[in-house]
């Protein structure tokens, strides 16, 4: 008996376009073949199980082969099989639906979502006429006394369908690949596909003579099942010649959507290495993509491993995918995991969470800087470290520096530094009076002070070279001068004049006379804009694109200098007066080429002299 039929479908051209559009991704007609045939196996073990298919089970391995003399390419199974009436039923018409329904759906698109619909639409059976220009399916059902069928097509809308010998139940796609497609014939081309997309299905794949997949990856499995090698062991399957993760967090939800998987924290070195790993994206354990930006929250993206759940709609485009609930709900969790996880790495080893934090750090303050949600449970883990190496939390921190810290005002100032190297004689000065300083060097760290000023009551944060050590904290006590109004004019004209820079704005304080005798200081203001501005914060800061740095110079009154500067002749006066100065570039690491010549030769006429 044979039958010739005409497929139903409303989309008469519907193979020119499959084939044209899904052109980037040509090759995953594997993987909805394969996945087609796992799926098939799976079914007939269910029925086993319940008692509907009595018959032997056998080996139920699923087989792909190569024949580049032939040009075809065969995955078999020996899973459930389909009548004639079934291949009509599923292969002409739902088959073909699923094909329908993507070129509805592509027609209804703009251009710039038409390419993020196709890289993500399953497509199915007929994705293999992406790849041959002949596909025949050989299959026999499980079912006592069936018939095998044999369907042919040829990418037309046009089929055969007829009763064939087929001894073993299951079914054998046969695709005859197309001209165009030559590169599927390579061996070495279809390993690296089942590589990619197969390598963690349930049901064993096997490809010249040898299984590619692991039919239960350590994402099924339950985490008390499991030790840390494993987890290791997994994460450079994942991404060879990784180093190893720091920790990792084992996900599993079955309510009210579907989720498993496995996150893991890298050790980052630099921040280019943050994407190099990504997170993929698994389907019931069908490899699907790495991009999962939208499904997987912003901050999140920095963490490596595997996302598994079937509740991910994959067949639509990002906007759509932006709004799901279900797409929502997984953020939620996801987020709500990995905050828990830390919270008890802190809880329980407050040591070793210490000794990540310079890896974990940048992760969490991102987290918080971008979820709201995130950082209300960070808050109470997140830690500040000074420049003694000691770790705080927010709140140790607060009550720590409240006593000394103080303004007039009852706030907190808390001091920080963003080089202790560069800045260690401001450090110096903050500790002699007792101050404490937080080492914020970090990427982020000039953003998270920001939120930390909005979230915190009361709690100004300033860098160590802000001001002079008097104001960076003012209290209510002030230094008296020991110069006149007239001497400190004075001193203020023949500074301005030794220095001749309009950017330093010269003034005249009364210090201890234990300070040096010039300071030179970054409001933080104006610093924290232009560090904006050098982070790329575009926007509202481009008002700020032109201004100059813009730094204060403080005369020590108090300063034996200054008496010297005012009681010398004319040109003592500007040398002592320049010496002084360049004194206070030296501290904040300004002094550089001519001017630092200068000094040094000048340096050595004063030892001189
Ligand atoms: N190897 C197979 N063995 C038995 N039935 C199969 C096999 N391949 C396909 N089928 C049947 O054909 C139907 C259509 O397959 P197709 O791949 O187009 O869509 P699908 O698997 O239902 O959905 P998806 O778009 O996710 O792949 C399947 O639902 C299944 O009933």
């Amino acid at each position: 008996m044979q039958e010739k039929g005409s497929i139903s479908i409303h989309t008469e051209n519907i193979f020119p376009i499959i084939k044209k559009f899904l052109y980037s991704d040509h090759e995953i007609f594997l993987r909805e073949l394969v996945s087609n045939a796992v799926d098939a196996t799976q079914k007939l073990k269910s029925l086993g199980q319940l008692g509907e298919f009595k018959g032997e089970l056998g080996d139920l391995k699923v087989k792909v082969s190569v024949d580049k003399e032939a040009r075809t390419i065969t995955i078999s199974d020996r899973g459930l099989g389909m009548t004639a009436e079934e291949i009509k039923k599923y292969i002409n018409q739902i088959a073909f639906s699923g094909a329908s329904e993507f070129v509805e759906k592509y027609k209804e698109q703009d251009a710039a979502t038409k390419d993020q619909i196709i890289g993500k639409f399953g497509m199915g059976f007929y994705s293999a006429f992406m790849v041959a220009d002949n596909v025949e399916i050989f299959s026999k059902s499980y079912q006592e006394g069936t018939e095998a069928a044999h369907w042919t097509c040829d990418g037309s809308t046009e089929f055969t369908l007829e009763t064939a010998e087929k001894a073993d139940r299951g079914t054998d796609i046969v695709l005859h690949v197309a001209a165009d497609s030559d590169e599927f014939l390579e061996p070495a081309r279809l390993r690296t596909i089942l590589n990619k997309y197969c390598k963690f299905l349930p049901i064993e794949i096997e490809f010249e003579g040898e299984v590619i997949n692991q039919t239960q990856p350590i994402w099924t499995k339950q985490p008390a099942e499991l030790t840390d090698e494993d987890y290791v062991k997994f994460y450079q399957e994942l991404y060879p010649f990784s180093e190893a993760p720091l920790f990792w967090i084992h996900l599993n939800v079955d309510y009210p959507f579907n989720l498993t998987g496995i996150l893991y924290f890298p050790k980052v070195k630099d921040e280019l290495q943050f994407s190099r790993n990504k997170i993929q994206l698994y389907s019931r354990q069908v490899f699907i993509t790495d991009e999962v930006k939208d499904i997987v929250p912003e901050f999140l993206m920095l963490l490596h491993g595997v996302i598994d759940s079937p509740d991910i709609p994959l067949n639509v485009s990002r906007s759509f995918l932006q709004a799901d609930a279900a797409v929502k709900k997984i953020n939620t969790y996801i987020t709500k995991k990995v905050a828990d996880k830390l919270a008890e790495l802190y809880r329980k080893d407050r040591t070793g969470f210490e000794e990540k934090w310079s890896d974990v750090g940048l992760f969490v303050k991102y987290g918080m800087l971008s979820d709201d949600k995130f950082y209300e449970k960070a808050k109470d883990f997140v830690l500040l470290q000074n420049t003694a190496g000691k770790f705080f939390t927010l709140s140790e921190y607060q009550e720590f520096v409240q006593a000394n810290q103080k303004d007039k005002n009852e706030q907190t100032v808390v001091l920080y530094t963003t080089d202790a190297e560069a800045q260690h004689s401001f450090v110096v000065a903050a500790q002699d009076r007792g101050y404490d300083v937080l080492k914020l060097d970090a990427v982020l760290d000039s953003h998270f002070i920001g939120q930390l000023e909005q979230k915190l009551e009361k709690v100004t944060f300033k860098r160590v070279d802000a001001d002079t050590i008097g104001k960076l904290i003012e209290k209510d006590e002030t230094t008296e001068s020991v110069l006149s109004d007239d001497d400190k004019t004075k001193l203020q004209e023949l500074f301005s004049k030794a220095i001749s820079n309009p950017q330093m704005q010269v003034q005249v304080e009364a210090l201890s006379p234990q300070d040096a005798p010039v300071i030179i200081t970054v409001p933080e203001f104006m610093r924290r804009m232009k560090d904006m501005q050098r982070a790329g914060g575009g926007g509202g800061m481009q008002m700020f694109g032109s201004l100059p740095d813009s730094y204060t110079v403080s005369v020590n009154a108090n300063h034996p200098v200054a008496q010297r500067v005012l009681s010398a002749d004319d040109e003592g006066s500007q040398k002592l007066a320049r010496q002084a100065f360049d004194l206070a570039l030296l501290a904040q690491g300004l002094l550089k080429g001519e001017a630092l010549t200068a000094f040094v030769k000048r340096s050595a006429d004063l030892l001189t002299a």
